[in-house]
């Protein structure tokens, strides 16, 4: 589903503040798979996810997506497959639109401007049906604006609303950093239910190493803007904790 054949990331290239952010990635993620990226601060984990949604092109190598080449292909021709919720609840909905607009938009993501959906009785049920599986009583709120919940709150709605359009790819960049540990764990549980429901290939870049052993089927450690370790599998059932605490050590 995704391909990065020896992607490299340079910024400010040839000046004396030049990072080589990226060095020789090769990875390959199967459709339905799971992966969790850990690593250090500044080890490569945002600019790897910016390589696949497009929003920074890569200095060398190739990308496939869905088998076909989008190395320079920008991020807003990519959407048809992709969907992202970032750190800051903030980013991913319209504050002064009420729930139901927002689901109304993310139901036209990959849709052509100027088209529009009904908000008819049937979406309305749909809207409702999917937010009363979080259990957060937010399906009797749908009226109300986005900006008046919660971050938790707000951070599992966005995930709800990345499948209401087409989506096959799910990329979580710490998704639940911003939240208290109780509105994170019903955050990262909605996340699993979604990509395991809706078979999605799936990233999640976290700090917290509790979630990154909890969830996924692969777990790749940055460094340095390379890959140090990659491991699925067997070898991930047998991965005890404190195996990643000590990576780290
Ligand atoms: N637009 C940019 N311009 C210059 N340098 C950048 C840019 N984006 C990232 N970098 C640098 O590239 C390196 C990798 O950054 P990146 O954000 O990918 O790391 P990260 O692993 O996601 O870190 P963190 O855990 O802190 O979010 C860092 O040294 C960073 O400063």
């Amino acid at each position: 589903m995704i391909n990065l054949q020896q992607v490299h990331k340079t910024f400010n290239s040839g000046k004396p503040n030049q990072v080589n952010a990226l060095n020789g990635i090769d990875l390959n993620i199967a459709k339905g798979e799971f992966v969790v990226i850990i690593g250090s601060n500044g080890s490569g984990k945002s600019t790897l996810l910016n390589m696949i949604t497009g929003s920074t092109l890569p200095t060398q190598g190739k990308i496939n997506i869905a088998g076909k080449d989008v190395t320079n292909l920008p991020d807003y021709k990519r959407s048809q497959w992709i969907a992202r919720v970032f750190q800051n609840p903030l980013s991913g909905t319209a504050p002064d639109l009420s729930i139901l607009d927002n689901f109304r938009l993310a139901a036209l993501r990959t849709t052509k401007k100027g088209l529009t959906i009904g908000v008819d009785n049937n979406f309305i049920q749909l809207v409702k049906e999917r937010i009363a599986t979080l259990g957060m009583g937010l399906e009797n709120k749908v009226h109300q604006p986005m900006g008046t919940l919660s971050g938790g709150q707000r951070q599992a709605l966005t995930l709800l609303m990345s499948v209401m359009d087409k989506c096959e790819i799910l990329l979580l960049d710490e998704p639940t950093a911003a939240l208290d540990p109780r509105s994170a764990d019903v955050v990262m549980k909605t996340a699993d239910k979604l990509i395991h429901d809706f078979n999605l290939t799936s990233i999640l870049i976290t700090h917290n190493l509790k979630d990154a052993f909890t969830y996924g089927n692969r777990i790749i450690q940055m460094g340095d803007g390379k890959m140090m370790r990659d491991i699925s599998g067997n070898e991930k059932s047998n991965l005890k904790q404190t195996d990643l605490f000590e990576w780290f050590a």
